[in-house]
């Protein structure tokens, strides 16, 4: 077999990501996939340098462009790729040597097309080897010092600083830049989290407890999580902890049936039916067939039966369920802001006009499904941002329009403070 050159897929990965607009986890994923006979460290390697290539995308170009004649923005997208990860691999990989580094740069332009370009790759990347420690960076408390050393836009942190102290902010960006276990939820019909415990561990993999969640636990030093016995025989679901939260703030009862109006992949409304052991109703919708086959996948996999996926856009009326649920889960399409730390590249991604279409589209949304709410009822409105204008403003907003719906907490849970994303939950009940 001939020998994969890891390197170039990176760059394979960065362009689908940059050039080409895919979303890193479904790029890496598909090419990790693809090549699943990769050794472990291979795969390793690969994962670490494309995500820690996005994650520190705004710092690596910012240095790069103090050596580069020409600027990162101006260069072939291939020479951006190739340049990005390799700077990533001389300021945070001490494993690698810069020798390496830079002649693997080198091989790589000329194979992907860029022979000419060789000497102008090999140049800036010798200078920044050389001249890393001594690198000015902007004056410290500044707005670009943030930007530059966290790789976070500048319009975000003018948000965040509008509405967070500077502190609350520092510890958001320096929470995403932590390498975290993944979190995910024992499916407690199945299987008891200390039996789940002692099968992953059997399994090579290290585990440790959230101790204020009794079904989540946290994993790592997995290799390819999809090929574990314990995964593909659906003792658990890899879940973030707030978003266990919705199901525990909706607290189903035995019996009730649940609408959740925008489901995929299924996480929260797995959990619901999971919750309801056995009894009662989840319905879990979603826009496009591809994302309700998401749903039905996981559902396959957790074997439970009081669970069912079905197509329906949310912002069209559904009369056959008016005043029908005991339960509504809204956890909505958003900016993801909170997601940061797991999704990088969706900094780069949302732009403040996307953000007010998303609080508009949001509204569309609620303005429909309140009315499956029975009298008595529940509704949870969930995000995964950390933006006001989607969350305690648009719980507001509904809370006025919706005086028979009384908010019974909101929370909204900032990255880093604990263990789980940022995150926001708003609990309405519907008077009787
Ligand atoms: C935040 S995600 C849901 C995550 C899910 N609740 C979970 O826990 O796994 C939002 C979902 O809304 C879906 N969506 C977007 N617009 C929609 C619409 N108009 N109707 C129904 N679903 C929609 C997206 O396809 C996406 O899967």
């Amino acid at each position: 077999m001939t020998k994969i050159n890891t390197r170039d897929l990176v760059v394979e990965i960065l362009l689908l990501v940059t050039r080409d607009g895919q979303y890193s986890h479904i790029a890496l994923n598909q090419v990790l996939g693809k090549y699943q006979y990769l050794d472990k460290s291979d795969r390793a390697f690969i994962t670490r340098v494309v995500e820690g290539t996005l994650e520190r995308m705004i710092e690596l170009d910012y240095i790069t462009d103090q050596f580069s004649k020409v600027k990162v923005k101006k260069m072939k997208p291939v020479i951006r790729a190739i340049i990005r990860s390799a700077v990533y691999q001389l300021k945070y990989m001490d494993s690698v040597p810069d020798r390496a580094v830079c002649s693997e740069a080198v091989k790589l332009a000329a194979s992907r097309g860029f022979g000419g370009l060789r000497g102008f790759v090999n140049g800036v990347l010798r200078s920044i080897a050389r001249n890393l420690d001594t690198v000015p960076y902007p004056e410290e408390g500044t707005l670009e010092y943030l930007s530059v050393v966290y790789s976070m836009p500048r319009w975000i942190l003018e948000q965040w600083l509008g509405c967070y102290s500077r502190e609350q902010v520092e510890r958001m960006l320096r929470n995403f830049l932590q390498e975290k276990p993944t979190s995910i939820r024992c499916n407690l019909h199945q299987i008891s989290k200390e039996e789940l415990k002692e099968k992953l561990i059997r399994e090579g993999v290290k585990v440790e407890d959230v101790p204020e969640l009794s079904c989540a636990l946290l994993i790592s030093g997995y290799d390819y999580l999809a090929a574990l016995p314990s995964f593909q025989e659906g003792d658990f679901q890899v879940q973030d902890i707030s978003s266990m939260l919705v199901a525990q703030r909706a607290d189903p009862k035995e019996g009730d049936y649940v609408i959740d109006v925008c489901a995929a992949p299924g996480g929260k409304a797995l959990h619901l039916a999971d919750m309801l052991a056995g009894t009662g109703m989840v319905e879990a919708r979603d826009i496009s067939d591809y994302k309700v086959e998401l749903i039905w996948d996981n559902i396959r996999r957790s074997g439970m039966e009081n669970i069912r996926a079905v197509r329906w856009d949310a912002t069209v009326p559904d009369e056959e369920s008016v005043e029908k649920a005991d339960i509504v889960i809204a956890d909505l399409p958003c900016s993801g802001l909170g997601v940061l730390g797991r999704k990088s590249d969706l900094k780069y991604r949302m732009t403040r006009e996307d953000e007010r279409e998303l609080a508009a589209l949001q509204r569309r949304i609620l303005s429909q499904v309140w009315r499956y709410v029975k009298p008595g009822g529940r509704l949870v409105y969930s995000t995964c941002t950390i933006n006001r204008e989607e969350n305690e403003e648009n719980a507001a907003w509904f809370q006025a329009e919706h005086p028979d719906f009384r908010l019974v907490s909101q929370e909204q849970i900032l990255p880093g403070q604990q263990a789980g994303d940022g995150f926001y939950i708003a609990l309405f009940d519907r008077k009787d």
